[in-house]
């Protein structure tokens, strides 16, 4: 498989709503092969800092994609995993229905393709989902519906991974396999990973560097340096050992 390629430069990124400035001269690297966790106070701009990396809202200021060769990349391929998903419960879409439409222009109510089948099932077991494939979307638990949009996040094969705290609603074991995962992936396919978090213990496990955004990027570097700043121990009011609450 082809090594991902993406690193990312954003210099000077502002993104401004009606009532004002909500993210303020941001300036960050992301380098292929590193997971960057994305620390900072709820409302402090960090699903605003993902939407303009994904080119979903109006910014000004430069991000810049390049591949290992320092060479420009215009159109990136960048995997999203939502924070959630809202979407009808009752709906009788299943996991199949929703990965097919992914992979083909082929109406769902007509039918899945075997070879698309076979490679959404491929997709969940990328993931660890094998088994997921016929469930109905509004019966799966929050840590199955993390990997369905992981392994959705995953075709095609993107150049970077932004994850928007992807394990709210996950238990303890679901955490550390999706954690597991994504540290595979970026291990396997030096995928550059942005991960948006307040755990702060996971961030310390399975994050390469961490920056602290409160409208802009008040620390980043290796994230023992980011965990013990005086910044990170204001902004959380706690002690942090090593990562982790004293
Ligand atoms: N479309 C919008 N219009 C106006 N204000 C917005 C819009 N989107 C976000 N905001 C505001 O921008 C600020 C940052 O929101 P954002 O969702 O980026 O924060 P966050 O750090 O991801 O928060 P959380 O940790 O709570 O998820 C918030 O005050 C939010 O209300």
């Amino acid at each position: 498989m082809e090594q991902c390629k993406c690193s990312t430069q954003i210099r000077g990124l502002t993104v401004r709503k009606r009532d004002g400035v909500i993210i303020h001269d941001v300036t960050l690297d992301v380098h292929h092969g590193e997971i960057m966790a994305i620390i900072g106070r709820n409302g402090a701009g960090k699903t605003t800092l993902l939407k303009a990396l994904l080119g979903r809202i109006p910014y000004t200021g430069s991000i810049t994609f390049t591949n290992p060769k320092g060479e420009r990349v215009e159109k990136p391929r960048i995997g999203y995993v939502p924070q959630n998903m809202v979407f009808d419960r009752s709906t009788p879409m299943t996991v199949a229905d929703m990965l097919c439409a992914n992979l083909s222009s082929f109406p769902i109510w007509l039918g899945h393709k075997k070879e698309k089948l076979a490679r959404a099932d491929a997709m969940l077991q990328k993931v660890g989902g094998k088994n997921l494939l016929q469930k109905q979307l509004g019966n799966l638990s929050g840590g199955e519906m993390q990997r369905v949009l992981l392994a959705f996040a995953l075709e095609p094969m993107p150049d970077m991974l932004l994850l928007d705290e992807p394990v709210s609603a996950v238990d303890r074991k679901g955490i550390e396999v999706f954690y597991d995962l994504v540290t595979s992936l970026r291990s396997e396919y030096h995928m550059p990973v942005i991960l948006v978090s307040h755990d702060l213990s996971h961030v310390a496990r399975y994050a390469t560097r961490a920056a602290l955004l409160d409208r802009t990027i008040l620390v980043s570097g290796d994230v023992k340096t980011v965990m013990d700043s005086p910044q990170v121990r204001e902004t959380f009011g706690l002690d942090v050992v090593g990562g982790a609450r004293a």
